[in-house]
């Protein structure tokens, strides 16, 4: 259980501040969605909470202590586009997940080990609805395809904070519903907390538990390096979703105490091939 806790949090580049004084607190298990006018900060946030950058001032904690100055096992990242290696098949880029965060020096691992890797990879693969593309190479893969491989390869290394920039924003409208299903039955099967940025303000209300809108308040051209990003709005999505437990629209309610158990959210098992998966098909 992952608790993200945002102090004061303020970014520059040079004269530019860009985030202004954010003060953040995200619940283990959260869903957040960040949006906010292109150019307000969403990425920079996000590649704070990845440490890929760092505050200027202010300071971020998970589970109340201080963020990992480096990238690390904790925290997965899918990007829109470019987060999987295109010289490894389907399988090698998730196996390699596991043996990145278990190997890091070699990237390799052996014997019994490897193969138990290979079969949680396999199991992944599956449920993210891509069996029978595990040898494939990422460039035969449908975009759709793409991002299901970049979430399992993500979730392979068992993140506690999965970060998502705009990971289904290149996708067509019906594939992207399919991945949004797949989506929402990760975060209800994984134990993790989700930060996503999209600037889809549909996609922000089907997924999440909490919307942040990031905007720059004082937007006069003269200010416009002088002035960061706050946070204009905090949404709580209603009917209020909780990990783990099924869709209270579907009239089934849960408590965080429930035991997962399929329901309209969560058809990851059992997804198959589906309209995002023409490569399957001239396999
Ligand atoms: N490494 C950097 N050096 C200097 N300025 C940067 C750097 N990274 C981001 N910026 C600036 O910070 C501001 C915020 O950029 P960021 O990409 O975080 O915005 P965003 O809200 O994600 O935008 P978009 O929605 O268009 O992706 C921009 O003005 C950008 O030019």
């Amino acid at each position: 259980m992952t608790a993200i806790s945002v102090r004061h949090l303020w970014k520059e580049y040079g004269d530019q501040i860009v985030l202004e004084d954010i003060c953040l607190d995200f619940a283990p298990r959260s869903f957040v969605a960040l949006v906010g006018p292109s150019g307000c900060g969403k990425t920079t946030f996000l590649r704070i909470l990845l440490s890929q950058e760092h505050a200027t001032r202010g300071e971020v904690l998970i589970d109340g202590r201080p963020i990992a100055p480096e990238p690390d096992a904790d925290r997965g990242v899918v990007f829109q586009r470019y987060s999987v290696f295109p010289h490894l098949t389907v399988l090698g880029n998730v196996l390699l997940a596991a043996e990145l965060a278990e190997a890091p020096l070699s990237g390799r691992l052996f014997g019994a080990r490897r193969r138990q890797a290979e079969e949680e990879a396999r199991a992944l693969i599956a449920e993210v609805g891509l069996k029978g593309a595990e040898d494939k190479y990422p460039a035969a893969l449908s975009g759709g395809m793409q991002q299901r491989l970049a979430l399992a390869q993500a979730i392979m290394r068992k993140p506690k904070i999965l970060l998502l920039d705009e990971p289904f924003g290149a996708l067509d409208p019906g594939i992207r519903a399919d991945i949004h299903v797949l989506m929402k039955a990760l975060w209800n099967a994984c134990e993790m907390s989700v930060v996503m940025v999209t600037h889809d303000l549909r996609e922000a209300f089907t997924l999440a538990t909490r919307i942040i809108a990031f905007e720059r308040r004082r937007n006069r051209p003269e200010e416009a390096a002088r002035y960061g990003a706050t946070v204009a709005k905090d949404i709580e999505v209603w009917p209020k979703r909780i990990a783990g437990t099924r869709n209270p629209a579907t009239g089934v309610g849960g408590s965080p105490d429930t035991p997962h158990s399929p329901g309209r959210d969560d058809p990851a098992t059992s997804s198959g091939t589906g309209r995002d998966d023409p490569a399957l098909k001239t396999a």
